[in-house]
């Protein structure tokens, strides 16, 4: 079973160009999750320029599904992390001037960085995901530094998905498979949509999250929020 995970960072960009309460990130939460999403996505970004810091402590108080914060384990982001004790944690090395998430992480590279971060996470009982692109060296180096799941960049896969599905989806099915071999649970995300979703469930195996925002916020404010994330949670069925 693969859950759909809504990521509402939109909500609070929506909310931030007025300042005040409107939407309300909490209540829009507590609304998806009623609307049958499995988990809450949020990706705070050190400029809270949709996500605040205040938002997650306020989310934490409600999300009874599973609560999934995302972002670069800087100083501040870890601290945040380790007082929300999320039930996941995805580490994405975004810089802080990205527009949004760009790249997975070096594995290789990075290992001791990741080991000791991913460390300190799962001694809170947090489970640890991290974001990477579909090379398989790189699915390699995270089961090296003993993450418990990965989060496959599917930005690649959404570009070339209309063009060339099987060519767009080959090395997230080489990854997947590789992740499996290495006992690592896998998720997925970025650009994901209702065009693209459905084959990447079905061709991946052990899939067992998507995290989804921005094309599904879009597409509630044509179809309303409930019957888009009912349509979503058809493409994983
Ligand atoms: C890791 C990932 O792909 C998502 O968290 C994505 O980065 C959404 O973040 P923005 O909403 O800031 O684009
Ligand atoms: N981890 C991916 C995510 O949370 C949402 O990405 P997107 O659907 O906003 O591209």
């Amino acid at each position: 079973m693969t859950k759909l995970s809504v990521n509402i960072n939109k909500i609070a960009t929506l909310r931030n160009a007025r300042g005040g309460n409107r939407p309300n990130v909490v209540q829009a939460a507590k609304d998806c999750e009623r609307f049958g999403a499995e988990g809450i996505t949020v990706h705070p970004r050190p400029d809270e320029r949709h996500i605040r810091y205040q938002d997650v402590y306020d989310l934490k108080e409600v999300v009874t599904t599973e609560f999934n914060i995302e972002g670069n384990p800087t100083p501040d982001f870890l601290k945040l992390v380790k007082e929300v004790r999320p039930a996941q944690a995805t580490l994405v090395p975004d810089a802080p001037d990205a527009i949004t998430s760009n790249a997975g992480w070096d594995t290789i590279k990075h290992k001791d960085f990741l080991t000791d971060v991913i460390g300190e996470l799962k001694e809170l009982g947090i489970r640890t995901s991290i974001f990477v692109d579909p090379i398989v060296p790189m699915v390699e180096g995270a089961a090296a530094v003993n993450t418990d799941r990965i989060e496959l960049y599917t930005e690649a896969y959404a570009t070339n998905f209309l063009q060339n599905r099987e060519e767009a989806v080959a090395p997230y099915l080489e990854a997947a498979i590789k992740a499996q071999e290495f006992g690592l649970g896998l998720n997925a995300g970025h650009d994901l949509d209702l065009d693209n979703l459905k084959y990447l469930h079905m061709t991946l195996p052990g899939l067992q999250e998507v995290s989804i925002g921005h094309a599904l916020i879009c597409d509630a404010l044509y179809l309303g929020l409930e019957n888009t994330i009912q349509l979503y949670l058809r493409q994983l069925k």
